[in-house]
């Protein structure tokens, strides 16, 4: 088990936004988290990771901070870069929880590898903030790749990325469930959500209405229930095309 929730439930503002919700997740798996706006996935996220109060419990909150950095890198929904760092020096911040910090000849191997996965050879010695926001992105991927840990939690990951770098990420994070690891990732594109993750979880006002396959949670009264949308489904060879009407 690589992340294990148990009845979070969560308060924000004196509002409920998470109501006991217990999620359990295997080595291996590429977990799309999807969910109308409001209905609490980043808050979902920041609770599991430990960033904010609730009651219940997360595997990963209980850890001590230098080994949940190393087990969890996080790509949060905001994509803030606070100083004028170069893409390799900020891709090296994810360095910081291992033993040499960034500039010993592991660090290196693994940031060189990040910044290869995400293309972004080209920009590594370019003041990050100056980057495009999609660029950012990638490179803020790269820092949590960099981190090297069993489980990536990433809040919108293809937000703002052109369609074929949406492509290139989904199908990194695949690739990274496929050795072994855990992704965990909010994804408003429920076709892609359906053609890469190889489960879905549905949030809908900080309650779990649906978790298991794309099937299972792709249904037309699950989906009405959550988002009030009827879909148009038609199989392509590259997967299950989605059509919100
Ligand atoms: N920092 C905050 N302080 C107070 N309330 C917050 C805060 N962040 C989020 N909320 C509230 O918590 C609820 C859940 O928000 P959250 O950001 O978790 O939803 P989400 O599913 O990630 O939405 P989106 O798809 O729009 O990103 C919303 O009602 C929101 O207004």
């Amino acid at each position: 088990m690589v992340l294990r929730l148990s009845g979070l439930s969560v308060t924000r503002r004196n509002r409920p936004v998470l109501h006991g919700v217990s999620l359990s997740l295997n080595p291996g798996e590429f977990v799309g988290l999807i969910g109308p706006n409001g209905a609490g996935k980043s808050s979902l996220m920041e609770t599991a990771l430990g960033l904010i109060p609730c009651t219940g419990t997360s595997s990963l909150a209980t850890m001590p901070p230098a080994q949940r950095a190393r087990h969890a890198a996080y790509l949060p929904q905001s994509r803030d870069i606070a100083w004028p760092v170069s893409v390799e020096d900020l891709v090296a911040l994810g360095r910081i929880p291992w033993p040499g910090g960034g500039r010993g000849g592991l660090d290196r191997i693994a940031i060189d590898a990040a910044i290869a996965r995400m293309g972004l050879e080209p920009y590594r010695k370019r003041t990050a903030q100056r980057l495009s926001g999609g660029e950012q992105n990638r490179a803020l991927i790269a820092r949590a790749l960099a981190q090297d840990t069993p489980l990536l939690i990433a809040d919108e990951p293809i937000a703002g990325l052109d369609p074929a770098q949406q492509l290139a990420c989904l199908r990194l994070f695949r690739e990274l469930a496929a050795e072994g690891r855990t992704v965990l990732a909010s994804i408003h594109d429920l076709g892609l959500a359906a053609r890469f993750c190889s489960r879905l979880v549905l949030l809908a006002e900080g309650h779990v209405l649906a978790d298991g396959s794309v099937d299972a949670v792709l249904r037309d009264d699950l989906l009405a229930r959550a988002f009030g949308i009827t879909v148009r489904r038609v199989d392509t060879p590259d997967g299950p095309a989605i059509l919100p009407v």
